[in-house]
């Protein structure tokens, strides 16, 4: 394994996601779920490792600069009994703690495992990540005046994470630029449909091991295709894969991705979400943060004890949330946004309502504070300021977040973000403390995973 100054320096980024309807429901195969790709994005580069000539590593560094000590490196090797690429981490120095970042240490493994079973000479490279502001909500300042992304200066253990699937993109954004930048155009481009299966699948695989289970993977889905009607893939898919360094652990991982020999059932349906012109996307953060697994575990617990009450209340919300994403769709290929129509937008409005009063029997008779009190204020409250059509407690639900669909003016958004600036949380009663309520600076995005040009990293490789 020696370095290759012939490869071409390579970035990708990937977006954020919000699960707008379809939580829990799309962990189950029968349901699906609508989830829109947000335009904050996790940006991967990847270049030659820079050394004095003559010098060969077998190293990968992988460098977080917004935040403090978030220097990564690898040492790596092919294993015996086609067992891939192993990596092993190095102490950058003995002033430096050694941190794990298990999503980095997974995807790499498992992204050169797959490399390596085209070439097995993978030269030595340094991996630079950049993460949009709105994944944070630290304050930071910009490296240049011109810069998007920010310095956070802190470590990233200590970064307060927005909850806009930071590892999904991540894994799929760190992926995508390994693969683009090690396997030639004809083996992997992502202008081409199969190149974003092998992506999807390997990014799912490498997400799955890095989190130690296996959820619905919609994060890593809208990662790679953006917004979609998402269903997900058989759990039974990723059953007999073993590790990295294992006998046939590059045979497994190949099939598995490139599949053929393993078939996987995932739906992406592109065309079955639509924002219509006039609407746009807004998230507001809760200063808060749920348990997603304790939620899920409680939930899933409560529907499998109590089938006859869950399986029609879960039909009744796949029905709802078919109608939210048909009604967008409907609304994006009928209406130009110009004209002013008497309440052109009713329709959404009674089907946000009618999901959000099922997610509240959901919450009732499971126990699970999905839409908790205090966010049923927040939401019947800014569904009352002009523009605003309606919002719902995403993903999981809990005290997280909100998002909430409302015009596309400047207005609307400016007077939502006033309101929300200004609102008083009403904790009484209620166990749990939210704090305050701010506007994330995101909005829906329809693309996947694409490739970046270089020149946007300046001041920061
Ligand atoms: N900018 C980043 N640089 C390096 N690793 C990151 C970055 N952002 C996220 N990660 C990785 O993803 C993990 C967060 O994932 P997770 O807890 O699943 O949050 P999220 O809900 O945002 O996906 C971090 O602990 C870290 O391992
Ligand atoms: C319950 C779910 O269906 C949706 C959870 O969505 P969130 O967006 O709340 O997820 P996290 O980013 O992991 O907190 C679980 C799943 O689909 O995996």
């Amino acid at each position: 394994m020696s370095s290759n100054p012939s490869l071409k320096p390579k970035a990708v980024s990937a977006p954020g996601k919000v699960l707008l309807a379809g939580g829990y429901l799309v962990l189950d195969r029968g349901y699906t779920g609508l989830v829109f790709g947000l335009d904050a994005r996790i940006h991967c580069y990847v270049e030659p490792i820079k050394t004095n000539s003559g010098v060969i590593l077998s190293e990968i560094i992988v460098k977080s600069p917004q935040f403090k000590e978030a220097t990564w490196e690898y040492g790596y090797r092919l294993t015996e009994n086609d067992g891939g690429i192993e990596v092993t981490q190095l102490r950058a120095s003995h002033a430096i703690p050694l941190t794990r970042n298990p999503f980095i240490e997974t995807a790499l493994s498992y992204a050169l495992t797959y490399i390596s079973t085209f070439t097995p000479k993978i030269s030595a490279s340094t991996i630079t990540i950049l993460a949009d502001t709105s994944y944070y909500s630290n304050p930071g300042t910009p490296e240049t005046p011109s810069s998007r992304f920010l310095n956070f200066s802190v470590p990233l253990q200590s970064a307060h994470k927005t909850g806009l699937g930071s590892s999904a993109a991540l894994v799929t954004s760190f992926t995508a630029a390994l693969l683009s930048y090690y396997l030639p155009e004809e083996i992997f481009d992502l202008s081409k449909e199969a190149s974003l299966q092998t992506l999807h699948n390997l990014s799912q695989s490498a997400h799955c091991a890095a989190q130690g289970k296996v959820g619905s993977g919609f994060d890593v889905a809208s990662a790679v295709y953006g917004s979609c009607l998402y269903r997900r893939f058989s759990p039974s898919l990723l059953s007999s894969l073993s590790s990295p360094g294992r006998p046939f652990f590059a045979k497994q991982v190949k099939e598995l991705v490139e599949g053929k020999e393993v078939i996987w059932d995932t739906e992406i349906l592109k065309d079955a979400v639509k924002v219509p012109k006039g609407i746009r996307l807004v998230m507001c953060d809760v200063d808060c943060g749920s348990q997603t697994p304790g939620m899920v575990k409680q939930v899933l617990a409560w529907r499998k004890d109590n089938l006859g009450e869950a399986e029609p209340l879960w039909k009744e919300l796949q029905q709802r949330n078919e109608s939210l994403a048909g009604e967008l769709t409907r609304l994006a290929t009928t209406d130009k946004g110009e004209e002013e129509e008497e309440d052109k937008y009713a329709k959404l409005r009674d089907i946000i309502l009618a999901i959000r009063s099922l997610i509240r029997k959901m919450s009732a008779l499971s126990n699970v504070p999905i839409e908790p009190p205090q966010q049923t204020a927040l939401l019947n409250a800014i569904s009352t300021l002009p523009g605003v059509i309606g919002g719902v407690v995403p993903g999981a639900g809990g005290y997280d977040a909100v998002a909430v669909l409302v015009e596309d003016k400047e207005e609307v958004f400016e007077g939502v973000k006033k309101f929300i600036g200004g609102w008083k949380v009403d904790n009484q009663g209620s166990d749990v403390k939210i704090g305050k309520v701010g506007m994330l600076g995101v909005r829906e995005e329809m693309e996947g995973v694409r490739g970046e040009d270089v020149g946007i990293y300046e001041g920061w490789l």
